[in-house]
């Protein structure tokens, strides 16, 4: 299934126009050598939250009620990232004292906080009280205690907040008429926050993350945990049935982007099942070839031409082979992701979209690898054709689009005489790969002379078996 990020506007209700245009702005935040404090970190969301500001570079102070998993946690991480970028300190959010002596410890054991992700949150309707305290309360003093400690008008470096609401924040479930309370309170304090921060001047940004229902034990109910509305826990099995499961990696990419991008503030991120891949089921019944062949060329924006070009083929392929693979009762198949030949060769002025297909070339390859060794029943091939003659090309004759190397834009010439081929070419070798049953991590080149495979040298070859000793 694919997954839908989307920034939530509320005309009616928004205060002020919003600052932040839709999707990344340019400006990204670098993690690397930033502290980042969690709550609830020890599972769950918190934990995925963890574990990608470590992967990006960021230090982590891990919190969490349960000392157990919370060490656990730290543990797994230390050994996977170093000791010296991952703490844990148990602290229950509800209590005062122990969140004000979290962030203390925290700023003794990094020196600063720059990021906080107010996201410790339980589900019990029956001690309701317990629940506001942890899931409204302690998101309020978190987000108070860490602007103390990051507003530049009082010497901090500025930084990043971001509260863990939910879709019961904007939308309603009967079952759990308080839990939804928290959160929508969640969202409204964070919106108003985020506009208090902007206007004073803090350089501290506040966003809401607002998942539908994730993969984790918090979806452990029990009727105790649904209080009185308990005997309408039908309903919510509606809910799930409509809404689906999201997975912790899928929602930490959103947090991720609400963390990163600097053009964020006051803003609210939806994360639901996209419905791309539903629709088609819904539409076919099923799905056999995927092409993940969406494209552009912009070195300006080239953050964005990462996104496009590769992360999302990424994304497409792995949700391709959740629906394809055939472990899981999919029927098998084959997915085409369209690389180019900047993807095995460097590419004057565009190095950045080399970058993005020499990687599609080598995800494609090495997923191919694991999907057979996985008895997966789908294959992954890579198409890389030179200069077709499509709209793309017009971004080598537009300077704006040529990046920190614009100077060099002179040696391209004119466009209109470079060399190309014309699109029905590439399709007749996108129909090999799709056909060729016996094709899987199969590199074609597409040229003026026709379609031939590329042969690796076996030099280049990983023999992970010959690295074991
Ligand atoms: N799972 C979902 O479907 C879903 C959907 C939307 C939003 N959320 C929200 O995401 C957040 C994280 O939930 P999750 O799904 O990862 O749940 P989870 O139960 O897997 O993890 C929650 C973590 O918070 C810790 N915690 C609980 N009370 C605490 C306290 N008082 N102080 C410190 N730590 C405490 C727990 O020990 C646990 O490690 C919550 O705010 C939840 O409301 C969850
Ligand atoms: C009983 C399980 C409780 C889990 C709570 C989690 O936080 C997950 C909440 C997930 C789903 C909530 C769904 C709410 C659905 C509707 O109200 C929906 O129509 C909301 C739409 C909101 C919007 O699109 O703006």
């Amino acid at each position: 299934m694919n997954h839908r990020f989307r920034e939530q506007s509320d005309n009616q209700h928004t205060l002020r126009p919003s600052r932040t245009p839709p999707g990344l702005s340019t400006k990204i935040m670098a993690l690397i050598g930033k502290v980042a404090l969690v709550t609830g970190a020890g599972q769950g969301l918190g934990k995925g939250f963890s574990d990608i500001l470590l992967k990006n570079g960021a230090k982590v102070a891990l919190l969490d009620i349960n000392e157990n998993i919370g060490e656990n946690t730290r543990a797994d991480f230390g050994k996977g990232y170093g000791e010296d970028r991952v703490c844990f300190f148990t602290c229950d959010v509800a209590s005062v004292e122990q969140l004000e002596d979290a962030f203390q410890k925290t700023i003794e054991r990094f020196g600063r906080i720059n990021i906080m992700s107010n996201n410790a949150g339980i589900l019990n309707e029956t001690n309701w009280e317990k629940m506001v305290a942890v899931n409204l309360n302690a998101v309020i003093r978190g987000t108070y205690l860490a602007l103390q400690h990051m507003k530049k008008d009082t010497g901090g470096e500025g930084g990043v907040i971001v509260n863990t609401a939910s879709l019961a924040g904007l939308g309603f479930l009967l079952t759990v008429p308080v839990y939804t309370a928290t959160k929508h309170g969640v969202v409204g304090f964070t919106r108003a926050v985020a506009g208090a921060s902007e206007e004073s001047g803090y350089g501290v940004r506040i966003n809401a993350l607002c998942p539908g229902l994730v993969k984790t034990a918090l979806l452990d109910s029990t009727s105790e945990r649904h209080g009185q509305f308990a005997h309408l826990s039908h309903l919510s099995k509606e809910v799930v049935k409509k809404c689906g499961i999201l997975e912790v990696p899928v929602v930490a990419e959103g947090f991720l982007q609400l963390v990163m991008d600097e053009g964020k503030n006051g803003a609210v991120m939806k994360i639901t099942h996209e419905d791309a891949f539903q629709k088609t089921i819904e539409r076919f019944g099923r799905i056999h070839i995927m092409s993940n062949n969406a494209g552009i060329m912009d070195e300006t924006n080239w953050e964005k031409m990462v996104a496009i070009n590769l992360n999302a083929v990424i994304q497409g392929t792995y949700l391709a082979l959740q629906h394809m693979k055939k472990d899981t009762g999919g029927e098998g198949g084959v997915i085409v992701n369209i690389a180019s030949m900047a993807g095995l060769a460097p590419f004057l002025i565009f190095p950045v979209y080399a970058a993005a297909k020499h990687a599609v070339v080598g995800f494609s390859r090495s997923v191919a690898d694991a999907s057979m060794m996985s008895g997966y029943g789908v294959r992954i091939n890579t198409l890389c054709p030179t200069a077709v003659s499509t709209p793309l090309l017009g971004a080598v004759a537009d300077e704006k689009k040529n990046g920190p190397f614009s100077h060099l834009f002179n040696l391209i010439g004119d466009t209109a005489k470079l060399r190309k081929i014309e699109v029905p070419a590439v399709a007749e070798g996108f129909l090999q790969l799709v056909t060729d049953e016996d094709k899987n991590g199969a590199v074609m080149v597409v040229k003026e002379e026709g379609c031939s495979y590329v042969d690796f040298p076996k030099e280049f070859m990983l023999d992970l078996k010959a690295h074991i000793p």
